[in-house]
């Protein structure tokens, strides 16, 4: 679940960022909306607990995140925030299985071979475990960091733009793949997107638009 009140966030020198506040139960699916420059990775940030709000409240799977200590928000998002950038930022210096094991180093947890093995099973892709990301295909890199996201079965999944330069099939897959993801979880799930497809494919998800206005004070 997530939930926004008055939630607003000020770069330095700048005029504040409001957004509207939202309610997605667990479970449900929220489109986050809006031109370049609206604030859709700004609210992304807040939600992982990588930016503090400058106002308002924001609690996310249960946990009120301006109550969460500093030195706790690392091992809290790590543990229950799955993020899918839109720059995949899988390591050259690693495995695809090598890049999922430092999910569990990032929460703070031992490596678990087998969980690992069980996440690429389940996005299709167990066969590339020992691969360097260089040798996938696109979809197939995506596949990987979607595996990596969902690994520690995260109560929120954020994807920033996952249909960004897709053709329409590659698109309806990885729609397709990220509400099996999230479903499998029991996740929220928050698409960042100004792709009409997404919107298309997901009529039952809610939408927070983000627009000009609200980046004025
Ligand atoms: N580190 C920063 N310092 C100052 N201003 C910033 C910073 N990051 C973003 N901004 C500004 O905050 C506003 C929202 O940016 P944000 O990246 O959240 O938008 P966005 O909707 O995700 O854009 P895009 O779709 O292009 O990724 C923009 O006006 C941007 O210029």
């Amino acid at each position: 679940m997530i939930r926004t009140r008055f939630l607003a966030f000020a770069y330095p020198g700048a005029a504040p960022l409001r957004f509207e506040d939202v309610d997605v139960p667990q479970g449900g699916t929220l489109l986050l909306q809006g031109r370049s420059g609206t604030g859709k990775s700004t609210w992304l940030s807040l939600v992982a607990a990588l930016r503090v709000p400058s106002q308002g409240d924001l609690v996310v799977a249960g946990q009120d995140l301006r109550a969460l200590p500093a030195l706790r928000r690392d091992q809290w998002r790590g543990r229950h925030v799955g993020f899918l950038p839109q720059k995949l930022h899988l390591s050259e210096a690693l495995t695809v299985a090598g890049n999922l094991d430092l999910v569990f180093f990032a929460a703070g947890l031992p490596r678990q071979p087998q969980r690992t093995a069980q996440a690429l099973e389940a996005l299709g892709i167990a066969a590339l475990a020992r691969r360097r990301p260089s040798q996938l295909s696109g979809g197939e890199a995506q596949r990987a960091a979607l595996a990596r996201a969902v690994l520690l079965s995260p109560r929120v999944i954020l994807a920033d733009e996952p249909t960004a330069s897709l053709d329409d099939e590659a698109a309806a897959a990885a729609i397709a793949l990220l509400r099996e993801a999230a479903e499998r979880c029991g996740a929220t799930l928050v698409i960042a997107t100004h792709d009409r497809r997404v919107r298309d494919a997901l009529p039952q998800a809610q939408q927070l638009r983000l627009d000009e206005a609200r980046a004025v004070a």
